[in-house]
């Protein structure tokens, strides 16, 4: 009769020892980081995410620096800000292309203790009819901007770490860049570009006290995704709707939160939850609660994952067909 007890025992014995194994080996280990009282630089926050990032940040008591190319719109957005909040905002115009321009952006200003690299720009269309020029265009902007931000901005961040406590550096990726979705070659491949600079970043600033999170926002009502709009091909549309949308708000105040957690990973829905779980591969976890739910859901995510390629290529399928017969008429 004691079977049955013995059994439930070890079933339970089984989960509970993966947690207890998890909650000694995720590394990096916990952090938190503070954003009161703090230099929080946040590139693209003259509009849409980066300026609602920017709006809670300085609600929160945090010191803030915006860089973006277009001065009108920094000193709008710098505006909008002190006028909310009462806290003054240092804004800087500069193209992230332009190495020169960020490295004396950067030592113009004092030392960052938050970065957040959220500049991007997204033009979708068929890789074959996309001008050479839009795909470079994103790569540079998207990609290769965030490499030029984070090597002018360390020098200075790593200075007095040990005093000023642990700092992180946030890369505004998408769940394009978690998943590669039609219309988005270039787009998916400068997202992408940012999980393997991220991870390799983690390794080595680390020892620094520097922590990096990759944030990873569903489509998000801004202005830069109105322009979007006008020119998204259907099928893109058809595809990113299994996420829906969220607010530009929404979006900043999980940012905020991944960031003052540490987390490396972001996501910003329940669907990108899901799509977390399925990309987990090899980054870092430093919740050992996250940690579990990876490990015991990552065949299932690939399963309802498959169902959504399944529906996906359907979709492009019906898509095809459906035009060949307009054509036929
Ligand atoms: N909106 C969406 O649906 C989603 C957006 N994202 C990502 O979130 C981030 C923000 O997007 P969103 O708020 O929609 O964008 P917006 O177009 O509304 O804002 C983009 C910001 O980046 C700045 N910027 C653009 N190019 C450069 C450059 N070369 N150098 C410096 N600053 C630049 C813009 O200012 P200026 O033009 O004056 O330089 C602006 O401040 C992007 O990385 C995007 O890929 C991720 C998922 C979904
Ligand atoms: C395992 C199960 C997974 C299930 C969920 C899959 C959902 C994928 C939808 C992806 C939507 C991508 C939107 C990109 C928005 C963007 O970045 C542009 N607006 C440009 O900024």
């Amino acid at each position: 009769m004691a079977e049955p007890y013995y059994l439930v025992s070890l079933l339970l014995l089984l989960p509970l020892s993966v947690l207890f194994v998890l909650y000694l080996i995720v590394r990096p280990k916990p952090v938190q980081i503070p954003i009161k009282n703090r230099h929080v630089f946040i590139t693209g926050g003259s509009s849409g995410i980066g300026l609602a990032l920017a709006h809670l940040c300085a609600q929160n008591g945090a010191d803030v620096t915006l860089l973006a190319r277009e001065l009108k719109k920094l000193e709008e957005a710098r505006d909008s800000i002190e006028l909310a909040t009462g806290r003054g905002v240092r804004i800087l115009s500069a193209d992230v292309r332009d190495y020169a321009a960020v490295k004396r952006a950067v030592d113009a200003s004092p030392p960052i203790d938050v970065l957040v690299c959220n500049q991007g720009v997204f033009v979708p269309q068929e890789l074959e009819d996309q001008d050479l020029e839009e795909i470079k265009f994103m790569i540079d902007v998207n990609l290769t901007g965030c490499f030029h931000l984070i090597k002018a901005a360390l020098p200075g961040m790593k200075k007095n770490r040990a005093q000023l406590g642990p700092a992180s550096i946030a890369l505004m990726s998408s769940q394009a860049g978690q998943v590669g979705i039609y219309g988005y070659t270039a787009y998916s491949a400068s997202k992408f570009g940012l999980k393997g600079l991220a991870e390799a970043l983690q390794h080595e600033v680390i020892a620094h006290n520097i922590h990096v999170s990759l944030i990873f926002p569903p489509d998000t009502e801004t202005p830069g995704a109105v322009e979007e709009m006008k020119r998204r091909p259907q099928l893109t549309s058809i595809i990113a709707a299994s996420s829906g949308w969220m607010s530009a708000d929404g979006v900043a105040k999980k940012a905020l939160r991944g960031i003052q957690s540490g987390a490396f990973i972001v996501p910003c829905n329940f669907e990108g939850v899901l799509l977390s779980v399925a990309t987990a591969g090899l980054s870092p976890q430093r919740s050992f609660l996250w940690a579990f739910l990876e490990v015991i859901g990552m065949g299932f995510m690939r399963l309802v994952g498959l169902f959504f390629q399944w529906n996906w290529f359907g979709s492009i399928r019906k898509w095809h067909m459906e035009k060949k017969k307009m054509n036929k008429q």
